[in-house]
Parts: structure tokens; sequence; C-alpha cells
């Protein structure tokens, strides 16, 4: 689903690299925290995903399309199938919580009826259904969070990114929060989560990839498989489309 290759990004060409010689693959379906120390290469990780940066060498591939070659007019259709959600929630203060989530199909051009039904749906799924009317300054925090997570995946998108999703909310909160992010990851999109919140980490038994200084220091999968089984898969295992609609 997400293959990083030898990459090495830098920002500038005197800088030390933001990441450095990454090589990475994560299957549909997978739930992965990233972790390591702020400045380590975790937003940058995973802003390539998106192609916000490209690589300065080696290769990124996301459900079988090389961003190193891909061209502009396919960027959009990439970003259709991925759901990015951060620390600083980015709600539309002046819109509710229902209208929040519903421009995010009304930009895509989604029908009416569609709208109307999906918007309920995912509310439900975030556990805010009776909030859809509330403005996001009438929620706490974590709601708050909710409202992001359902907009970023009301186009169900087959990759979730978080970056420091729980960075503004208590550790009670933050639990909750990581336990949608799992029942998202159960409903079969591949979720990704950066983090610092080591408290976070171990209470879910999941895959976790730490880097330190732009480095892959530590990729352990937790209760079944391990990094060898998965690069013993053929490579067809790592690609599918990531939008159904894709690349129009
Ligand atoms: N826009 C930028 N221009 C130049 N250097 C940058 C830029 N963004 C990040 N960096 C550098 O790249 C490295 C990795 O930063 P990155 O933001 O990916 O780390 P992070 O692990 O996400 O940190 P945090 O937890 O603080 O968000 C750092 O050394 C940082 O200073």
């Amino acid at each position: 689903m997400i293959r990083f290759d030898a990459v090495t990004m830098r920002y500038d060409k005197q800088s030390e690299p933001a990441l450095d010689d990454v090589t990475l693959d994560i299957e549909r379906g997978e739930f992965v925290f990233v972790v390591g120390a702020s400045g380590s290469g975790k937003s940058t990780l995973m802003r390539m995903m998106i192609h916000e940066k490209v690589p300065s060498s080696g290769q990124v591939l996301v459900a079988g399309r090389d961003l190193g070659v891909l061209p502009d007019r396919k960027v959009p259709a990439l970003r259709r199938g991925i759901g990015v959600v951060f620390q600083d929630f980015r709600l539309l203060e002046n819109k509710t919580v229902y209208q929040n989530v519903a421009f995010v199909l009304q930009v895509l051009g989604r029908r009416r009826h569609q709208i109307k039904q999906t918007v309920p749906e995912t509310l439900d799924l975030v556990g805010l259904d009776g909030k859809a009317g509330r403005m996001p300054h009438e929620l706490s925090g974590g709601e708050q969070q909710r409202v992001a997570i359902a907009r970023a995946v009301v186009k169900k998108p087959a990759i979730l990114l978080a970056d420091e999703p729980t960075g503004n909310l208590d550790p009670e909160t933050s639990v909750g929060i990581v336990k949608l992010l799992e029942r998202i990851n159960k409903t079969g999109t591949t979720v990704l989560v950066a983090t610092h919140d080591h408290g976070i980490v171990d209470q879910f038994q999941k895959r976790v990839v730490e880097l330190e200084s732009g480095r892959v220091v530590r990729d352990e999968a937790i209760g079944g498989y391990g990094t060898d089984v998965r690069s013993a898969l053929p490579p067809e295992a790592h690609e599918g489309a990531v939008d159904p609609e894709g690349d129009r």
C-alpha cells in the first residue's frame, strides 16, 4: 500500500536530511504508530505520502503510484484517497459539525442525497450523533478532534494519516481518539498515527516504527507478523487503487 525505498529527503541542500535512507513497507489494512522525538522526521514522512514533499533520492510508492513521477494533474486523485488529521483540528469555525463534514463532499461534487446519507453515518461512526448542529466552539477538544476525523474519513479514503492527533488532548480523551482510529482501521482503512506520546503507544498492541534523526531505528510488529514475513510478500500485495474514482 505504501512503500518507501531508500528515501532521503533534505529541505535544503546544506542541511542534515529530515529523512535519511528510509525503507518502509506498509500493507493495506495495517495500523502503524510512527514515533520519535520532535524533529525526528514523522511529519516529513507523512507529507511525502500526500506528495507535499518529494524525495531527494529514493522512491515513494502509494497504492502502486510512484510519487516521484506522478504528474501534477494526478495529485488530486491521490489526495482524494488519503484522509489527513492534524493536532490542531483545523475546523471551519463558522460552520456546524454537520456542515464541516458535508463541505468535504460538496467540494468533491457528490450528490445532495449521497451527502445527506453519508454525513450522518460518519458522525455516528465517530460518536458524534446528536451533535450535528453544534458549532466547533461548543465542543470539547476530543469532540473537535472527532469532527476532524469525520471530515477525513467521510470520503472513505483507503489511507488515514493522523499527525499528533492527541497532542492537544488529555490522556483519557487521547485513548478514546486512538480507539476511534482503531475502529476506522477495522473498516479496512490503512491507518498511520505519528505521535511522541509513548503512553498511548504502549496501550495499543500495534506495529511501531521509530524514527531518530530521520532514520528508522525500530520497526516492531506486535502480536502476529514480523518484518521478515511482510517483506517476503510479492510486490503485487502492496498495490491497489487508493481512490476508486482514481485517475480520471
Ligand atoms: N519546512 C521546513 N524547512 C526546513 N526544515 C524543515 C522544515 N520542516 C521540517 N524541517 C526539519 O526537518 C526535520 C524533521 O522535521 P519533522 O517536522 O518531520 O519532524 P517531526 O518528527 O514531525 O517533529 P514534531 O514532532 O516536532 O512535529 C527537522 O530537523 C526539522 O527542523
